[in-house]
């Protein structure tokens, strides 16, 4: 009997300016996978090396692997199932990708991945996991919760990863690393990984004013979240840390009142942890940064760097269209060209729909 599923996960945008590594927002643009599994497809499945046969669409098309090792939503997959005792896709799996999330951008694109691949594994696996348990599977192969978490459980959430114990920490068959090095859990070398420690990462999830709307510039140049982790010190000061942790406290319920107080948000999403540094990456951030206020342009409630970068994101209940427009014109100055979307938070996260 075919079998025929689509799993959704959203784009995110984490950080939210002093929240890095902690918040996240998963946005309504979405990567959809498409997995058919056929019988009848069973020996044209057999020309990849795990019976999975995968094409692709969209953001990415020209760049992402198709052989099922190598892909990073298939070698998730079979990271799953190999944890499990499942060796490869079943014989005529099909998976079609359609990715609308640029990449390297900072919108999540590679946790999205993830999580698709998590839940790819699962449902091929019949194994039943919770959004919880799958989360689990997910951090052992992105090791930040924040776009992870709100990719898998959507809204404005919260996320910490929880200490492992020496033993735990030795479960890493699976590098823990920004994205899975090739070969990594693709490569069939007969060993069962093991299963990954239980709840690892936590989160909470907040309300969200529904006024609030994200504003995403996004410039069309590609920043690895590797490379823009590398610039970051390994340690900061005091001060530093007494500054975002301020604004982190406030700005979670300040995003959460009705109506939001612009100068109360702008104020709070700012950081002195991660876009100080990644200026190095980004032309023009800074001044790109203080481009628009709620001084200049009514509505704008914040702005800060999505992820890793080199997106912007803009919070604003109205006026998207100028505000967008001038921050698109300063990254112009810098020879850059930019698109902009106007998103809103995906509230429900990753969803299976069988058809
Ligand atoms: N849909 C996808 N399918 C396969 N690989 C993907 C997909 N999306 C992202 N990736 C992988 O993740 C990388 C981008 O990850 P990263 O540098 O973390 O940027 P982002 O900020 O977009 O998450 C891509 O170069 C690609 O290797
Ligand atoms: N907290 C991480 C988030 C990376 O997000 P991405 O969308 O750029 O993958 C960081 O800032 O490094």
């Amino acid at each position: 009997m075919p079998r025929e599923f689509v799993i959704k996960v959203p784009a995110s945008s984490a950080n939210i300016g002093p929240g890095f590594d902690v918040l996240g927002i998963g946005l309504n643009l979405y990567l959809e996978i498409s997995v058919n599994i056929d019988p009848a497809l069973a020996e044209t499945s057999k020309q990849d090396p795990t019976n999975c046969i995968l094409s692709y669409e969209g953001e990415g098309a020209d760049e992402v692997p198709l052989n099922s090792e190598h892909n990073l939503i298939t070698r998730t997959a079979l990271y799953v199932l190999r944890c499990n005792g499942v060796r490869v896709f079943p014989e005529g799996t099909q998976v079609h990708v359609n990715n609308p999330i640029p990449l390297g951008r900072g919108l999540g694109s590679s946790g999205a991945a993830v999580v698709a691949g998590v839940m790819l594994g699962d449902k091929i696996g019949g194994f039943g996991f919770s959004k919880q348990r799958m989360l689990d599977y997910c951090l052992m192969i992105e090791r930040h919760p924040d776009n992870i978490t709100a990719a898998m459980m959507g809204g404005f959430v919260g996320s910490y990863l929880r200490e492992l114990s020496a033993l735990e920490t030795e479960r890493k068959e699976i590098p823990l690393s920004e994205v899975l090095p090739e070969p990594a859990g693709g490569v069939d070398t007969g060993l069962v990984p093991p299963e990954p420690p239980v709840d690892i990462g936590r989160h909470i999830k907040y309300d969200w004013c529904k006024d609030i709307h994200c504003i995403a510039i996004i410039p069309n140049f590609e920043v690895s979240t590797a490379e823009s982790r590398g610039v970051l010190p390994s340690a900061f000061t005091a001060k530093d840390m007494i500054f975002n942790l301020q604004r982190l406290a406030v700005l979670t319920t300040a995003l959460t009142r009705s109506p939001p107080d612009p100068e109360l948000i702008y104020a709070a999403m700012q950081d002195k942890v991660h876009q100080p540094y990644r200026k190095t990456l980004i032309p023009g951030l800074p001044e790109i940064l203080a481009s628009v206020t709620p001084q200049t342009h009514k509505g704008l409630l914040g702005i800060c760097l999505s992820g890793a970068g080199p997106t912007i994101l803009a919070l604003a209940t109205e006026n998207f269209d100028a505000i967008a427009s001038e921050i698109i014109k300063r990254f112009a100055k810098e020879n850059v060209t930019c698109q902009w979307k106007l998103l809103d938070p995906a509230y429900e996260g990753a969803i299976v729909t069988e058809k």
